[in-house]
């Protein structure tokens, strides 16, 4: 089980996310009570150790931008939100960068196809909300053996029952993990990855 822990902003966090045994951090690089700059996202990266992928989140900003944002960082993942087209994919890939593209489940369904992404992300309506939804619901896509990862309102409580109904690959939390809107709680944080990969 892949598991992100996204919306990292403090050195402390992004450490108990990576001991717990996080795959990716997410940092967070658009308009959001959890938006760091591109320079504190590179002073947090020197706490993520090789192996762990480190992504910049981005919601309406075109790809380029993004691109050009996350290289500011440091960072090799970009994962775009927001209405997307195999054009950003293409833009992503070009700049020598990784993507994980984040979908609803409201989607037109040719989002769901494969479009060259290395991660699909399968959110609720608006990211970082803690929202729950219809996990299950996913099994209808009919996604395979494909790599993607669930989120939205997921908790180290219901993350085990969420993974097992959706059939997820993956993983993805910040809502979940927190005390109040942007603040990660490191003992929640500790809980979500091993619950997530148990
Ligand atoms: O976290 C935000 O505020 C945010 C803003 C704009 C685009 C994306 C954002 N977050 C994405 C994520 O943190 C995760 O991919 C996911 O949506 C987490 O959902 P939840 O656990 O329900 O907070």
């Amino acid at each position: 089980m892949f598991v992100k822990v996204c919306g990292l902003s403090t050195p402390e966090s992004v450490q108990a996310a990576v001991e717990s045994g996080a795959d990716a951090v997410g940092f967070v690089l658009t308009k959001s009570p959890r938006e760091v700059s591109p320079d504190r996202a590179r002073d947090l990266l020197v706490h993520v150790p090789e192996g762990v992928a480190a992504v910049g989140v981005f919601r309406h900003e075109t790809a380029a931008d993004a691109v050009a944002t996350a290289r500011a960082a440091g960072l090799e993942w970009v994962q775009l939100h927001g209405s997307r087209s195999l054009e950003d994919v293409k833009t992503v890939h070009d700049a020598g960068m990784r993507l994980i593209r984040a979908v609803t489940m409201g989607a037109a369904p040719d989002e769901f196809e494969a479009w060259g992404e290395e991660l699909l992300l399968i959110d609720a309506a608006v990211p970082g909300s803690g929202e729950a939804w219809d996990y299950s619901s996913v099994r209808n896509l009919g996604l395979g053996a494909r790599h993607w990862l669930l989120a939205g309102g997921l908790t180290p409580s219901n993350v085990g029952a969420a993974a097992l109904e959706s059939e997820a690959w993956g993983v993805d939390v910040s809502s979940g993990v927190e005390s109040s809107r942007g603040v990660k709680d490191l003992d929640l944080v500790r809980a979500f990855v091993p619950a997530a990969k148990a």
